[in-house]
């Protein structure tokens, strides 16, 4: 499907929860306006000042199987247990028509099935400097209850493990030589 597109590419973010793909992408996105950041459809509640259509769309369980069933989404998953994530398909194959640099931030088990969906999509995997760094950001975010953060981190043990997949591993340390990082990646 990419292989008649020359100059779009496909980056899907990923990496543990708190690890700081939305800051990053945030950054990025402000940076470099060019590029496509997709906007996934989620069942979870929105957060605190997160807009409807700007770091999600916010749907109904019901709303969400009916994307799946009408095929409307280009991945999707239940992650850490509880909520559906998934991204709109046309969004994308519309803004690599375009020619655009597409980036998805998105789970493990999304990023693999955007990798067998589009092969030539490249997983950038984001690693924190330390476990007790991730802990740190993670409670410091200060969005989810105790129960949740536990749930999270055992996602992020097991997304950790997997990283011999990610094409590029880049470590969160200092957020603007990350963002510069990815930049440069991404030809942006
Ligand atoms: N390089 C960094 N150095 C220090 N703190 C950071 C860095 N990057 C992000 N953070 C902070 O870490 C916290 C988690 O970041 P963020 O919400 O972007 O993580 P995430 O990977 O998107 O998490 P989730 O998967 O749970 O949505 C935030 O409070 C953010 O400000
Ligand atoms: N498979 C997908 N995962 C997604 C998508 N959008 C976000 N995510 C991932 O979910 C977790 C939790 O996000 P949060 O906003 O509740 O903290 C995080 O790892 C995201 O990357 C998606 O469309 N598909």
């Amino acid at each position: 499907m990419l292989s008649r597109v020359s100059k779009s590419g496909v980056w899907v973010i990923s990496g543990p929860s708190g690890v700081g793909k939305g800051t990053v992408c945030q950054r990025l996105r402000a940076a470099h306006p060019e590029a496509f950041y997709s906007v996934s459809m989620t069942t979870r509640p929105p957060r605190p000042g997160e807009v409807d259509g700007l770091h999600y769309r916010f749907v109904s369980v019901e709303q969400f199987r009916d994307l799946i069933e009408k095929g409307e989404l280009l991945e999707w998953a239940v992650v850490h247990g509880t909520n559906y994530y998934g991204t709109p398909r046309q969004a994308v194959l519309d803004a690599v028509d375009d020619g655009r640099q597409v980036v998805l931030e998105i789970d493990l088990q999304g990023a693999r099935q955007v990798k067998q969906n589009l092969p030539e999509a490249k997983l950038v995997f984001l690693t924190p400097p330390s476990w007790d760094e991730l802990v740190h950001r993670l409670e410091g975010r200060g969005t989810e209850d105790a129960d949740t953060q536990q749930r999270r981190l055992a996602t992020a043990k097991i997304e950790l493990d997997a990283i011999a997949e990610a094409d590029h591993v880049l470590e969160n340390a200092d957020l603007e030589d990350t963002v510069r990082s990815l930049v440069s990646l991404l030809g942006l």
